[in-house]
């Protein structure tokens, strides 16, 4: 690019990478390439850069840097200009790398490390990070919320007696039904084994009681098949705890989990607080 961002120079690379031939776009803008947004700035960006001692950097910008291809598909990346001065008038060079497959391989990683693979709820990774911010805005903004701790009743006996693979379908149907009752914005994971434990935002006690019941109903109609094609049915425990002052993330699942111990004591198939 000249002084002005004008293109002077466009190789094969970035040819393939934007859809232009380098005759259709030299003497444009390099901000042609540019997702809208971003082109704003960017003349705030090369001016600052061009007055600097730096003689070469990387684009860092807070949000990710998207390119525009010629058939207007957008793309993410990354971006490094120098810049040289060629008798006494100032031109830079643009290093841009197509990241897409980067970006895609990161987003896989993190839904994998957030992700239940046998029933496909969020896992306790995802919980626990999710549990310290709802408490942080608790502290902030004092909104309370719930926790809900499910425990599968007698759930050995299902391995024992149908195999693991019917203890698994029973896994994978809890997790589809109970995601059914509640609502978008409650976050059900999968704690470990058959333990399963819900986030409840802006609910008090008694309203989480009421989804707790709504969802030991609804497990308790459920059935999946054996492999003799027998019905297998199936119940839940539940024990449930509303975030107070004297609460942290620890001693609200303790609360939770010493819920769902008299629910199994008085029991089970019930919801305890
Ligand atoms: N099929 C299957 N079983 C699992 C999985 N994770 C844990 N389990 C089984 O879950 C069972 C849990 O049994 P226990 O902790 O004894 O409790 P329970 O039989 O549910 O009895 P209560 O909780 O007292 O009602 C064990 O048999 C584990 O092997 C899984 O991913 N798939």
């Amino acid at each position: 690019m000249d002084a002005q961002q004008n293109i002077q120079l466009f190789n094969n690379a970035a040819e393939k990478i934007f859809g232009y031939s380098a005759d259709e776009i030299l003497g444009q803008s390099i901000t042609r390439l540019m997702k809208e947004k971003f082109r704003a700035n960017h003349g705030n960006y090369i001016k600052q850069f061009a007055d600097s001692d730096i003689q070469s950097r990387d684009m860092i910008s807070r949000v990710m840097i998207l390119a525009v291809k010629k058939d207007g598909s957008e793309f993410p990346v990354e971006i490094t200009i120098s810049k040289i001065s060629i008798n006494g008038k100032k031109e830079f060079t643009a290093i841009i790398r197509d990241v897409s497959n980067r970006i895609a391989f990161i987003e896989k990683l993190q839904h994998k490390l957030n992700t239940d693979n046998l029933t496909g709820l969020n896992n306790r990774n995802y919980f626990d990070g999710q549990l310290v911010e709802i408490s942080q805005q608790y502290k902030r903004f004092g909104h309370t919320f719930c926790v809900l701790m499910f425990d599968l009743d007698k759930f050995k006996m299902v391995n024992d007696t149908y195999g693991h693979p019917i203890g698994d379908k029973v896994l994978q149907e809890f997790a589809k039904k109970t995601k059914q009752v509640i609502r978008e914005v409650d976050i059900l994971a999968r704690f470990g084994g058959e333990e399963f434990i819900a986030l409840l935002p802006n609910t008090r006690l008694k309203a989480a009681k009421e989804v707790a019941n709504r969802i030991r109903q609804r497990i308790s109609q459920q059935i999946v098949l054996s492999q003799d094609h027998e019905p297998v049915t199936f119940t839940v425990s539940i024990g449930v705890a509303e975030f107070s002052p004297h609460d942290d993330t620890e001693s609200i699942i303790k609360r939770a989990d010493d819920a769902l111990y008299r629910a199994k004591n008085s029991g089970r198939n019930r919801v305890s607080d």
